[in-house]
């Protein structure tokens, strides 16, 4: 018996879902020993020419036989209920951790491994929960009382079943803990696989080019190998594992029945009493071979919890995650919603300083820095200079050490900012679908904001117009399209700040000219800070900044 304190919670969440499986399983248990006590009256009654009995006993093991039946269907139902409780409620919460990036470009986080926890790991705790955890509830509540009858019907054979069923739960749990820990490596293996497969297919084409895919096939030869290996690892301490159970099990039953049998030739009990023991001393049993057979069944549950922990799908809604999503929730439900942009006049940063925890010094310095409506700002450095880390402390996505962030006055929120990102995400769906995320619906608002955008034309000169289905990734359109459509997305979304990563990094200079214009008829409603590499693009803008290793100054 393994008990993880964390899985257990989950089933408790759910108190009623959690009663009715281990009520119906402790009832379809009851329906075993009703069974045992029939048979064995029905075998005493054969041995004593009791046709009557015999009759009666028949019909009560068919009666029992039918009504477990029924039980056994009502208690598989609760279980699949109680488990799809769980897998709904985990699942949300690691999509509610998953849906708050934690830097605007990269997260840290693979979409193989989590997927595989997301999918693979959260289906493995529901055995666990479903199952495993109602058994151990009723083996505890019934195993006992059957203990009991056998010690009052033979102490020899009730003390046999005792100490087989400690023996049967104690025993195996050093193989239990060692499965466990080679289920971690097993998992480990099996999330790398997922990651590398999945990021080998999107990338295949790259691969391809750079003529590496023999290396990527070995590389996931190895992978499939780690994990065969692992997976062998596991089954080898699941057999150690079956064994001890079994051996404890067998032993037990064989004791009582030999302590049974010793009765019977020396005329000690009475035939109903051998045959109760006999039959008794096997149900005695049945919760932990139950046991037994969920905990295989469980097991990979256990062994994602520490990946399905990494993604957040134990961590209770209300930390700073859910205050992100909730600061970033989806347009059409905060205030700032309704009609036109709420405007505000004035985004200032203030002595902001910013160091990773992991580097030797501050990538942000001391630094101050004032964008208002009504002109573009814009921002210009090195790679590496800091842009980006700037944005994400605007984004809320970074802690600065010190420092302040505020619109008009007050503390800059999430919810106050649209982003069009260097490399926007579109999602599989037509044009509409992917503006319609921002909440704007009406026709007339699409047609504005992709005008504005600059790409109403080429939306127009597709055979589906707004219709027109997009791949995930957006790789259907060209990169210049995407980041166009992703900023009349961001004009949709009704911020009333937007920051623009590297908007004309995806196009010729016509283009970027446009997008420029774009940008300075946008800010004429909104507080517009653009990063750029390319200040060629950037002469008609009146303010421009410089950040270079951190430190910002007025370009000049
Ligand atoms: N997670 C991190 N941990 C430690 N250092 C980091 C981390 N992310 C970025 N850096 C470092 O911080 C500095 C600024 O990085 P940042 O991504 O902000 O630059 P950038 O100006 O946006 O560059 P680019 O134009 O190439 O996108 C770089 O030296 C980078 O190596």
């Amino acid at each position: 018996m393994m008990i993880v304190p964390l899985l257990w919670r989950e089933a408790t969440r759910f108190p009623a879902a959690l009663t009715r499986s281990v009520a119906l399983l402790v009832l379809v248990f009851l329906t075993h020993v009703g069974q045992a006590v029939a048979i064995a009256w029905s075998m005493s009654a054969v041995l004593h020419g009791q046709a009557r009995e015999v009759l009666l006993a028949l019909s009560l093991i068919l009666g029992i036989a039918l009504l477990r039946l029924v039980l056994s269907l009502a208690q598989a139902s609760a279980a699949a209920s109680l488990g799809g409780l769980v897998r709904q409620a985990v699942r949300r919460r690691a999509m509610e951790a998953a849906l708050v990036p934690e830097r605007l470009h990269d997260t840290g986080a693979r979409d193989g491994s989590m997927r595989a926890s997301l999918g693979d790991g959260v289906d493995g705790i529901d055995a666990y929960v479903s199952k495993y955890v109602p058994a151990i509830v009723q083996l505890l509540l019934t195993c006992p009382v059957v203990v009991v009858a056998l010690l009052w019907l033979s102490p020899w054979a009730g003390l046999c079943v005792a100490v087989g069923v400690v023996f049967a739960l104690v025993g195996p749990l050093a193989w239990k803990r060692m499965m466990a820990r080679r289920g971690l490596d097993h998992w480990d293996s099996y999330e790398a696989l997922s990651a590398d497969l999945l990021e080998s297919l999107r990338g295949m084409a790259t691969l391809r080019t750079l003529g590496d895919v023999s290396g990527t096939r070995a590389r996931l030869d190895h992978r499939s190998e780690a994990l065969r290996r692992a997976t062998e690892r596991v089954m080898r301490g699941s057999l150690g594992e079956t064994s001890v159970t079994d051996a404890a099990v067998q032993g037990g039953a064989v004791a009582a029945a030999a302590v049974a049998i010793t009765h019977a030739v020396t005329g000690q009990a009475p035939a109903l009493e051998v045959y109760l023991i006999l039959l008794l001393s096997s149900e005695a049993f049945r919760p932990i071979r139950d046991l037994s057979r969920h905990w295989h069944a469980g097991f990979l549950g256990l062994t994602a919890i520490p990946g399905l922990k990494r993604i957040g799908a134990f961590t209770e809604p209300g930390g700073p995650a859910a205050e992100h999503a909730a600061a970033t929730a989806a347009p059409g439900t905060g205030d700032d919603q309704a009609g036109e942009v709420r405007p505000a006049d004035e985004l200032r940063v203030r002595g902001l300083s910013f160091g990773y925890p992991d580097a030797a010094g501050d990538v942000i310095h001391d630094l101050d820095l004032t964008a208002r409506r009504g002109s573009l700002t814009a921002i210009v450095g090195e790679s590496g200079a800091g842009k980006s880390t700037l944005f994400d402390l605007l984004l809320g996505f970074l802690n600065p050490r010190t420092g302040s962030i505020e619109l008009d006055g007050r503390p800059l929120r999430a919810r106050d900012i649209a982003v069009v990102s260097q490399r926007p995400v579109l999602f599989a769906g037509t044009i509409r679908d992917n503006l319609a995320v921002t909440g704007a619906t009406a026709e007339a608002d699409l047609v504005r904001a992709c005008r504005d955008a600059g790409v109403l034309d080429e939306i127009q000169r597709f055979p589906g117009g707004f219709d027109t289905e997009v791949t995930e990734a957006g790789t259907s359109l060209s990169g210049g399209q995407r980041q166009r459509l992703a900023l009349a997305r961001a004009l949709l979304a009704r911020r009333p700040v937007l920051l623009v990563d590297e908007p004309t990094s995806a196009l010729d200079a016509d283009r970027s000219a446009g997008v420029i214009d774009t940008l300075h008829r946008v800010a004429r409603d909104r507080v517009v800070l653009m990063i750029s590499h390319r200040s060629e693009t950037l002469t008609e803008v009146p303010d421009v900044f410089s950040l270079d290793s951190g430190h910002l100054h007025r370009s000049t």
